[in-house]
């Protein structure tokens, strides 16, 4: 008798949460939003999932946030599956987010639940708090300039290698074509790059640790797409269950955790050194104390940090670049007048350093129009965790009750009429003043991309070299469908053909 009243009990005790889950809190979000006049929609349980699938199965995944803004304007009240958000590309809501008033937000449940469990809830990229402002403090010296221009002698000779490759397979195809993928070429290019930065040779000696990290951050990354797609990864309940791609997922940790501890500690008894002139990324690690001076960081926040360089380190900066292989392939006067500037620039032996690289003005402005035009990141998402108040571009007051999730809309932001002119057009010419508000393509404030200086510095190096000895076609007839999982990638690969200069 006790034993069935406990079991109807706890039986009660999960409908009760499945129905604040799906159903009470996303009422009382969307009725405080419409309260204080924001406009919008609510479709209870699946909110706007369908249209978001239908849009990604047209192959315009961000049509949806399009036609939502078009219909609302720039601050709207909407549903990401049972998930109530207020969704915004307004730039006065956005600075308030993400810079004056960032203490009352953190990252999103959802996020937690796809990006904490694969790199640990206290790495840089998902700590909140007083952990983020310490793990940030330790790192921010790692992202010195005088540390990342050190790696530029790696990335130029990662950036070789690749040259040679192509190279040797142009003249073993010639007179044919020689067709690549750019997508997954760009992929493994950064990849090696970022590894080489992190781990140095302990890692860039050793095939075999390679393969096992890169083989498995990959289908990790492929199977937390698919649990994204079919809501596995949405709803907190599901998302623990032991699923084979759970299972895969927590064996791929296992083995990439193996692999980077025994490359930390053979660095902590000297057996591997770096790969850069100066100290590589563990080695900064290694070295970092707080500020007492003393404390530092424990084997498992090594571990997670290490990791979390390399996840957010590669995808976003092999989107930048082979969206910005495709806007220079449709766009052929962009594309001579930045073969012009390189060529001007780098001598015969591509001697590249730091005061050849700030020569490169017009090549930066080809890489900061490409992040406007395909932001890697496309949308950030956050919760309100206090209660706060802030204000939009028009003057209205929008106050945001704790537990209510915010969709950061930077796609919205960067291609608004209201700040760009003609923001279709791919023009790097429009980058002659500053657009510190309006173009966000590493966020801002207290949780803004640390790797932006790193990771402007390695496009820089890669786009001028790489169009020093190529030139870039985009092969006809294929379809270049973006598609997005956390990054925006094309969902069919990038088909180029290479010819030498
Ligand atoms: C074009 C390349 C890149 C883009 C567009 C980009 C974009 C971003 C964005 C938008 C965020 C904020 C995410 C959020 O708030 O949810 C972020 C955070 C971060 N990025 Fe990047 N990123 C790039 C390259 C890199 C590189 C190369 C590294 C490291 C080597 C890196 C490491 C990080 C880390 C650790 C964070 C978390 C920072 C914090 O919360 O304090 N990123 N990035």
């Amino acid at each position: 008798m006790w034993l069935n009243l406990l079991t109807f009990a706890i039986l009660l005790y999960f409908i009760y949460r499945l129905l604040k889950f799906w159903i009470f809190d996303p009422k009382r979000i969307h009725d405080d939003l419409a309260s204080q006049g924001i406009p919008g929609q609510h479709i209870p349980i699946f909110g706007e999932i369908l249209s978001i699938r239908r849009a990604a199965e047209r192959g315009d995944p961000l049509s949806h946030l399009r036609l939502l803004r078009e219909k609302y304007g720039p601050y709207y009240r909407s549903s990401f599956g049972p998930i109530a958000r207020l969704s915004t590309s307004d730039p006065g809501l956005i600075q308030g987010i993400l810079k004056s008033n960032a203490r009352c937000y953190h990252k999103s449940n959802l996020m937690q639940m796809i990006l904490g469990t694969l790199l640990g809830h206290d790495s840089l990229l998902m700590a909140e708090d007083n952990v983020h402002s310490q793990h940030r403090r330790l790192i921010a010296p790692v992202f010195q300039h005088q540390n990342i221009n050190s790696m530029i002698s790696l990335m130029i000779e990662k950036t070789s290698n690749y040259i040679e490759k192509w190279q040797n397979s142009l003249r073993e195809t010639a007179p044919k074509d020689f067709i690549v993928d750019m997508h997954a070429e760009m992929a493994r290019l950064t990849l090696d790059i970022v590894t080489g930065c992190v781990f140095g040779d302990g890692l860039m000696g050793d095939n075999h640790a390679r393969k096992i990290i890169y083989d498995n951050v990959t289908t990790t990354l492929a199977d937390v797409e698919k649990r994204i797609h079919n809501m596995i990864a949405i709803i907190p309940i599901v998302n623990r269950l032991p699923l084979p791609s759970k299972q895969r997922i927590d064996k791929s940790k296992r083995d990439v955790r193996i692999v980077i501890q025994q490359i930390i500690d053979d660095r902590k008894q000297g057996l591997t050194k770096s790969s850069c002139k100066g100290p590589d990324l563990l080695d900064l690690i290694l070295a970092a104390r707080g500020d007492d001076k003393i404390s530092k960081f424990t084997d498992k926040e090594i571990y997670e940090e290490t990791l979390t360089f390399i996840i957010a380190g590669h995808e976003t900066t092999s989107n930048l670049m082979v969206w910005t292989f495709y806007n220079l392939a449709n766009n052929p006067d962009v594309y001579q007048r930045l073969e012009s500037e390189i060529d001007s620039v780098l001598d015969e032996n591509d001697e590249i350093s730091i005061s050849t690289l700030s020569l490169l003005t017009y090549t930066e402005a080809v890489l900061k129009e490409s992040l406007r035009l395909h932001q890697p990141v496309p949308t950030l998402v956050r919760k309100v965790v206090e209660d706060n108040t802030l204000t939009a571009s028009d003057g209205k007051k929008i106050h945001l009750k704790k537990g209510t999730d915010i969709l950061v809309d930077i796609y919205g932001l960067h291609h608004s009429e209201l700040y760009w002119s003609e923001p279709m057009k791919f023009d790097p010419s429009r980058f002659t003043g500053r657009h510190a508000d309006t173009l966000l393509p590493f966020s801002a404030g207290p949780r803004s991309c640390i790797g932006q200086n790193f990771a402007m510095l390695e496009a820089k190096v890669m786009l001028a070299m790489l169009v020093k000895h190529f030139h870039f076609e985009l092969v006809p007839g294929q379809k270049h469908v973006p598609e997005i999982v956390i990054t925006m990638r094309p969902k069919y690969g990038m088909w180029t053909k290479l010819s030498l200069r």
